[in-house]
């Protein structure tokens, strides 16, 4: 007897950003090789996803099955701090429109993404999935944290409520193609290498760094936190529901490893071929000092990052090298 597979219609939201674009070039490749899919986007001009109406006329006519939440207001730590109110109210209103949106409309299965800094300021190394509100957040980005929460808790108060199968997934510190390379506003992979880059174009001797090259970051490159979303997407409900908990139910994402901001100048002057010195401006803010993800709930699903910081960070360098003329920022 042959077996038919249905066809799953995907929305992938923020399907333009770094993340989105990574996870719609998966979907797509497996399309390319004959699996069933049927992929559907928007951008932000065709759908502003803050706009609680046109998000329930977008989900009452498409009817996707399945939702990947990759759509957010993100920045780095100077971006966090300079627009707080953005970061709040953005947020919390694309979660509240799509997870609602998309339970009114049927959707089986959605994937929400947050973010690391979730967790406490001053939380245990690496963080556990349940360090979760177990104390104060880190000031810089505590307004965009909270948004971040709450679609946790959407999604599991929607599974409790409704029966939904709507999961999350808590990034690390993302970086590579598609990245936003603005100076100031993006994180601090894409501003190094933009910066780097420009120092040896320029024969300059000497690159600013943010603070005081002591925070310590875990990077994870895209193409890994792609791979790794479908992974838990796709996971069986039995096997996802037996290694989460209806009120702990999100999964860090990350490598595992970090280094010290001091460190990743150097890789990163490495890469770009600058031999000048490092200049610590401390009038920027350092942040959380350390964040690393406990990956361990993630490994026992069977998950594991493949690409290395600095084969990653060549590839992200690449890419800027030959899209520099389109890149962000
Ligand atoms: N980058 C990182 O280091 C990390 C990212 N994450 C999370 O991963 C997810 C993806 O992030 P990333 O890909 O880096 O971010 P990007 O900024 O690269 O992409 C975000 C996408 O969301 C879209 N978007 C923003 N606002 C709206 C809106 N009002 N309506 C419709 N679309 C909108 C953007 O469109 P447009 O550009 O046109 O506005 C863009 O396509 C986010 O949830 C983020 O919080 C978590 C941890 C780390
Ligand atoms: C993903 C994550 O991203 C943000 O938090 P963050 O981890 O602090 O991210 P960041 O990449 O901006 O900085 C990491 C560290 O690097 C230092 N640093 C040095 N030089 C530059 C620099 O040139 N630019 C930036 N941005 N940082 C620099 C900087 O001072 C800090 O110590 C939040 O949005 C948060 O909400 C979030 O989710």
């Amino acid at each position: 007897m042959s077996s038919v597979s249905v066809e799953r219609k995907i929305y992938v939201a923020g399907h333009r950003g770094m993340v989105g674009s990574a996870i719609l070039r998966r979907l797509q490749a497996r399309q390319a090789a004959g699996e069933r899919l049927q992929l559907l986007t928007r951008s932000h001009a065709e759908l502003d996803l803050t706009d609680q109406a046109a998000v329930r006329d977008f989900f009452a006519s498409e009817k996707p099955d399945v939702v990947v939440l990759a759509a957010a207001k993100v920045g780095g730590i100077l971006a966090n701090n300079n627009y707080p109110a953005e970061f709040i109210y953005e947020n919390l209103m694309m979660e509240c429109n799509l997870i609602h949106q998309a339970y009114q409309a049927g959707v089986r299965q959605l994937l929400f993404l947050g973010s690391s800094c979730i967790y406490p300021k001053f939380a245990p190394q690496p963080m556990p999935e349940s360090s979760l509100l177990t104390g104060v957040l880190e000031p810089t980005n505590e307004p965009y944290a909270i948004a971040k929460i709450a679609g946790i808790k959407l999604c599991e108060s929607y599974n409790r409520q409704y029966g939904t199968d709507y999961r999350s997934v808590m990034p690390t510190n993302l970086y590579g193609p598609n990245d936003n390379f603005h100076p100031s506003n993006s994180h601090v992979v894409p501003a190094m290498l933009r910066r780097f880059h420009e120092a040896v174009a320029s024969g300059a001797s000497e690159v600013v760094v943010w603070g005081t090259g002591t925070p310590k970051r875990e990077f994870l490159h895209v193409d890994d936190m792609a791979e790794a979303s479908l992974f838990v997407l796709e996971l069986d409900r039995a096997s996802y529901e037996a290694n989460v908990s209806p009120m702990l139910s999100h999964i860090n994402v990350g490598t595992g490893q970090d280094v010290t901001i001091r460190e990743l100048a150097e890789t990163i002057a490495h890469i770009t071929g600058f031999t000048g010195s490092l200049r610590f401006d401390t009038d920027k803010p350092d942040g959380t000092p350390r964040k690393l993800m406990d990956v361990s709930r993630l490994a026992a699903m069977g998950w594991r990052a493949r690409i290395s910081l600095v084969d990653g960070l060549r590839d992200a360098y690449d890419w800027f090298l030959a899209h520099a003329n389109e890149a962000r920022g």
